[in-house]
């Protein structure tokens, strides 16, 4: 390793080095994926309005706005002031920058108020790649038995039918393209408004601009006070709903789900003035991980920030419903409100999954929880609601928002996280399910609860029950495809050693592009392990790989799920500010966790699924930043399995309009690659790649293991032990040759075999 390559980064280095921009430099001035050369704001002939005019001879375009309405027109911040000031480095920020900063100085009022005709609104969606449909076909018909033919004709009318239903039910939302007009449409909270604008974004991301309008009710009114958006019962836009929806909503990485989720359930709760709550908590987000559930409370404390909303995350010790026997209580005011006091989680055991039993759980019982909003793990809040063998309900809670939603509705966490589900309710309980990647049998369950929810409801409930609120799925871009803005490499290793080799490589952060296929990797970066032994071996490994003139030791890290609450969030920080540059981990952080400045990601492991990998990439190029890379190292063993995360490298290569030629995965290794089974599938997701499951062999052996010597080597340098011993014990003993040669190879067994 070169030291002073190494910490030399940004003077000579920089001048050798190949031009790269990197995500982890600078603000982004656009955070949208899709659609950049589309013009954003109708063309006047499409416009219902009058007022659509833009230009300088009208009055309205240079009166000054109410001060409601002047949404981004003075930056307080350098931060505001950034993306504006910065040169155009592409084609795409150079076609939306003009735009970008009318809208973001809020200039136009009459562009932030804009109303879009249909054909206007389908251009924008389409544009944006939005797509949304309602769901509305909620039980599953079962088939009758009858002659096969007869079935398969029903089953195609069946299908033609579905297919023509689908069509039917597509909804085209007036697209949110200013943050500006949550004010103007749909009179948010001018606090919550505030709140918004302290983040600086410039543009809604696609997912924004597509959920806003579904989960938000347009409160715009004329001076009758009539809505200006008034919606008939077949509205295409999605407006009769009047925000009352369940919502499916599937969106890239990184592509701002967080604000999206928590805007419409501040404002809501602002409105119901349910600021403080001594029922329970009002809105539940449930995240598979504490490091998310966390993040989830940080991005829900700055949205709420000076309404008198709270936001806290569920730890253990709290309360969150009224207990009938009450075991020492204790008046902790602050860890019912949700202050940063440490508490250990009970999501910090090996399993996130894993459910303390009530016995064995010391409760060190606190007040009941006051806030407002609720943040948890399925595990933490599901250990709090349990009361012997039954599970408490939730009737306070009228939003209950699944992040990860395909995870957490995965056998993992399934039972737990359709017992918090049940436990919710309330009749108008509004659900979101939100990740970058949904399976179809996800939308099942998901439809299927929501009906045997609402049968159980309607036979315990003795007055009627409100209509049933439409499921509407929001998908934004392909679905299951990895982000279009970073480069991935699908590199060969062969063997185990070849990955330390490639790893050790990338560590050289100056280092030129090693393949013509792509960037270098610079720091920080994440490398992902398959399982946690080889997360704590492979750190082992490096530890020493960094000089101590450059930072040494401290530079590298690991987290997994086997550390305490308080190292977790100790080494999270060290991250976030810089001072750890390479942190090995397992898929504990592949999902929602944000660090705004990542590089990149390295695969040190493959994947165990095309999901893991897109979610496990997304953490680099977060909110449209360029620059990412994404390196999977594959060895033998994964030969069966790589074709899996071929393929999404190569859908997210033709999204972003690489040429052929210029892909990362030619075609003729696509072909080459073997199909992947379903059986195949499914086992690699359960259990990983067979070679690197931390399990000792029939002949006693642990796999998985991570050495810089190759398992000949260890051999040989056993053998060479043994012998030694071997030799020394014959002299001692006066035994034969042959019998201490054994006893030899024994002993040198028991040696040190490198890292498991
Ligand atoms: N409109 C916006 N403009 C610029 N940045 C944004 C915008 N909205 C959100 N962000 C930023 O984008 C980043 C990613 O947001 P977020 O974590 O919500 O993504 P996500 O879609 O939930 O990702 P994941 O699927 O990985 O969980 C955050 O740093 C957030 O502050």
């Amino acid at each position: 390793m070169n030291v002073f390559k190494l910490l030399s980064r940004s003077s000579k280095v920089a001048q050798s080095a190949p031009a790269q921009k990197l995500p982890s430099a600078g603000a982004v001035a656009n955070p949208q994926l899709f659609g950049h050369d589309e013009p954003i704001a109708p063309s006047p002939e499409t416009k219902k309005s009058k007022k659509r005019k833009r230009g300088k001879d009208t009055e309205e375009a240079t009166a000054p706005l109410p001060a409601d309405l002047d949404f981004f027109s003075a930056p307080s911040t350098k931060e505001d002031a950034g993306p504006k000031t910065q040169a155009p480095e592409t084609k795409r920020k150079r076609a939306s920058q003009p735009q970008d900063d009318a809208q973001s100085n809020g200039v136009h009022e009459e562009q932030h108020d804009e109303s879009y005709d249909e054909d206007e609104s389908k251009r924008i969606l389409r544009s944006h790649k939005l797509k949304v449909t309602v769901l509305e076909d909620f039980a599953p018909k079962e088939e009758e038995a009858q002659p096969e033919k007869k079935k398969k004709k029903r089953k195609k009318e069946k299908k033609e039918k579905e297919k023509k239903k689908e069509a039917k039910k597509q909804l085209f939302p007036q697209p949110l393209t200013s943050f500006a007009q949550l004010r103007s449409r749909y009179v948010i909270s001018r606090r919550l408004a505030e709140n918004l604008k302290e983040q600086a974004y410039t543009l809604p991301t696609e997912v924004q601009l597509g959920a806003l309008p579904l989960l938000l009710k347009s409160r715009k009114v004329d001076r009758e006070g009539h809505n200006v958006h008034q919606a008939t019962a077949d509205d295409m836009s999605g407006a009769q709903y009047g925000g009352d929806v369940d919502l499916l909503s599937v969106a890239p990485t990184g592509s701002g789900k967080t604000i999206a989720f928590l805007i419409p359930i501040i404002d809501a709760l602002l409105s119901e003035k349910a600021t403080n709550s001594e029922e329970g908590p009002r809105a539940v987000i449930v995240a598979p991980t504490r490091e998310l559930a966390s993040q989830i409370v940080n991005e829900a404390r700055k949205m709420s920030k000076g309404t008198g909303l709270k936001a806290t995350l569920m730890k253990k010790g709290m309360e969150v419903v009224d207990r009938p026997e009450e075991e020492d209580v204790e008046d902790d005011a602050d860890a019912a409100d949700g202050s940063e006091e440490e508490h250990e989680s009970a999501s910090d055991s090996e399993n996130e999954g894993k459910i303390v039993p009530q016995k064995e759980w010391k409760r060190k019982r606190a007040a009941k929880v006051k806030a407002a909003i609720l943040v948890t793990t399925p595990a933490a809040l599901l250990n709090a609601l349990k009361q012997n063998d039954d599970v408490a309900s939730l009737p306070s809670v009228r939003h209950l928002v699944l992040d990860e939603a395909d995870v957490l509705l995965d056998p993992l966490f399934r039972e737990q996280t359709l017992s918090i589900w049940n436990a919710c309710t309330n009749p108008l309980l509004r659900v979101g399910l939100w990740s970058a990647t949904m399976g179809s049998n996800v939308e099942a369950l998901a439809i299927s609860t929501l009906n045997t929810r609402w049968t159980t409801l309607s036979s315990s409930s003795k007055s009627p029950l409100p209509p049933r609120r439409p499921l509407i799925r929001l998908v934004v871009g392909l679905k299951d495809t990895a982000i279009p803005n970073i480069s991935h490499q699908l590199t060969y290793a062969a063997t185990e050693q070849g990955k330390l080799l490639g790893l050790r490589q990338l560590l050289h952060p100056t280092a030129a592009p090693t393949t013509s296929s792509g960037p270098s990797l610079r720091p920080p970066f994440l490398v992902f392990t398959q399982t946690i032994t080889r997360a704590v071996a492979l750190h082992s490994e490096l530890l020493y790989d960094i000089p101590p003139e450059a930072g040494g030791s401290s530079r590298i890290a690991v987290l997994h799920a086997d550390l305490s609450g308080t190292a977790r969030e100790a080494i999270m920080t060290n991250f976030r500010r810089g001072e750890i540059w390479v942190l090995i981990t397992t898929d504990l952080l592949a999902r929602g966790v944000d660090f705004r400045g990542l590089n990149g990601v390295v695969n040190y492991d493959v994947p165990n699924s095309a999901a893991a990998y897109v979610h496990r990439v997304g953490r680099t190029g977060r909110a449209g930043r360029e620059g990412g890379v994404a390196v999977t190292f594959y060895t033998q063993e994964d030969v069966p399995y790589v074709k899996l995360i071929a393929n999404v490298i190569r859908a997210s290569e033709k999204l972003r309009g690489v040429d052929e030629s210029e892909m990362s995965v030619q075609q003729w290794l696509l072909d080459a690659l073997p199909d992947v089974s379903k059986n195949d599938k499914q086992v690699l997701k359960r259990k990983g790649v067979e070679a690197r499951r931390s399990v000792k062999s029939e002949d006693g052996k642990v796999k998985g293991r991570i050495s810089t010597k190759s398992g000949y080597e260890r051999r040989v340098e056993n053998r060479r032990k043994g012998a030694k011993v071997g030799s020394r014990k014959r002299k001692e003993e006066g035994r034969d040759g042959e019998k201490g040669g054994e006893e030899g190879t024994e002993a040198g067994e028991s040696e040190f075999e490198g890292f498991e």
